[in-house]
């Protein structure tokens, strides 16, 4: 492009001073977003504190575009977990060093090491679900979190014995800090061992203290070839270049897979509860389809659930050209583009009927890669989609398994921000009746 001639061309938006704009965002984001892309249409610019000016998008053919230019272009946004999770996680790099770590993370956490991975779910829910009430009204919440914390310290961490129970004292603490102090500078800072900052670190370094005595004990395993645990893959992962991982990187890497993977997986089986629970025919059907040991509709029941209730609403980008031209628009170098998942997801004109809770829609039909987007995309996709799916299969498949849910004439539970993810405002609210007796687990 021609920076001589090129002409900024922004789309329309809201002319509210940045912290109105700001304050919008934070506390009604949903329906701030809703009542602008009905005002202005699918593409607008806002002007946020700390994002600064940004260019929201929904096309599917912007988004794809988007996730298909190239790194030098657009890149990451300022605005990411990274500043918390450590300079070795995947949310702090960008370019040649971005591409060279996922091709080490990505491989653990794909494929058939994911069938390895599914009889440590089962054993999970067995075990959570043993101690859910029968026929009495609870929130599947902080069940479903319990779920997802310990499948990741067993199959990422290899954790067991001590240092299981460590980290999942720790953990949630942790990470809950880490995004609360994540988008403000002045929380991050180290003001004292009471301070936001100070506290974090204190956490952090008994973190680091723990994975070390995790990392001691795989090398000195007798077959750390064996170990099926991400950990143990990512300490014999070498670079192309023949290096390993430092210490460091790794304990950076397996928090960020932590703090990137439970609470969105948590929730999202949350939402799932929460939608089947208030479509009857679908439950049953999916009920049905679990004794007989079909996978079909559940399958596209996980994906019209990731559709319409997106934990993660949103992805950023931030222009690194001088000007970068997306569809009719032209963006200058250091603007935010957003890709709204929440409002794609939303839209009529992407999904007929857009309204309606609806899992037929996927029977069958593999979604498009540009229009369902709850994992992102392109470069910086969700490298836990894969994992992410099979462990919500397996929850859902056991649970339907073990269970009859309760129905529901409840009106739908609000959509709530949980500082990671959007969760059902009331935890994804739960009735069941065991049909299998209850089983043993270790
Ligand atoms: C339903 C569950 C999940 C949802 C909805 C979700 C969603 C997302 C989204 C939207 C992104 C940003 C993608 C982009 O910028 O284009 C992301 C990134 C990421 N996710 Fe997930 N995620 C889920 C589960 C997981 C799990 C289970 C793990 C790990 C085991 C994980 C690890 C990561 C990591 C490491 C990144 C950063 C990727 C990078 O910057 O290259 N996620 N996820």
């Amino acid at each position: 492009m021609n920076h001589q001639s090129t002409r900024v061309c922004l789309p329309p938006g809201p002319r509210l001073p940045k912290v109105l704009q700001g304050l919008g965002f934070v506390l009604r984001r949903q329906q701030m977003m809703q009542q602008l892309q009905r005002a202005y249409g699918p593409s607008f610019t806002l002007d946020l504190p700390l994002h600064g000016r940004t260019v929201v998008i929904s096309e599917p053919t912007l988004i794809k575009q988007l996730f298909q230019t190239k790194n030098d272009i657009v890149g990451l946004s300022d605005f990411n977990l990274g500043v918390v999770l450590g300079s070795g996680s995947l949310f702090s790099l960008d370019g040649t060093e971005h591409h060279r770590r996922r091709k080490l993370v990505v491989p653990p956490l794909h494929g058939r090491r994911l069938q390895g991975y599914e009889a440590v779910v089962e054993e999970e829910v067995l075990r959570e679900t043993a101690t859910w009430p029968c026929g009495v009204e609870f929130a599947s919440m902080p069940s479903m979190t319990r779920i997802t914390l310990n499948i990741i310290l067993r199959t990422v961490f290899g954790a067991e014995g001590t240092e299981f129970d460590q980290l999942r004292k720790l953990l949630p603490s942790l990470v809950e800090l880490g995004s609360k102090i994540a988008g403000i500078p002045l929380f991050r800072m180290n003001l004292g061992a009471w301070s936001p900052g100070g506290r974090y670190r204190a956490y952090r370094r008994r973190f680091d203290d723990i994975v070390d005595s995790l990392i001691k004990k795989a090398l000195a395993a007798p077959s750390l070839e064996d170990r099926q645990d991400v950990l143990s893959l990512l300490l014999q992962a070498r670079y192309e270049d023949g290096k390993p991982m430092t210490r460091q990187h790794i304990a950076d890497e397996l928090l960020t897979l932590l703090a990137a993977g439970h609470e969105t997986t948590a929730t999202t089986l949350a939402w799932a509860f929460e939608r089947i629970r208030r479509h009857p025919t679908v439950l049953y059907r999916l009920a049905g389809e679990a004794e007989a040991g079909g996978s079909e509709l559940r399958h596209a029941t996980i994906l019209e659930v990731q559709r319409t209730r997106p934990v993660i609403d949103a992805v950023d980008r931030k222009v690194k050209a001088p000007f970068y031209a997306l569809g009719d628009w032209v963006i200058p170098q250091g603007h935010t583009v957003m890709a709204s998942i929440d409002l794609t997801h939303n839209a009529d004109s992407v999904f007929p009927h857009a309204e309606s809770f609806d899992p037929d829609r996927f029977l069958g039909v593999n979604p498009d890669t540009y229009s369902w987007v709850p994992f992102g995309g392109g470069t910086r996709r969700c490298v836990g989609a894969a994992f992410a799916t099979m462990e919500m299969n397996v929850v859902l498949r056991t649970v339907l398994r073990e269970f009859e849910l309760g129905t529901t004439f409840a009106p739908p539970e609000r959509a709530q921000w949980r500082g990671i993810a959007i969760a059902p405002g009331d935890d994804g609210r739960l009735v069941a009746h065991r049909k299998t007796p209850k089983r043993a687990i270790q």
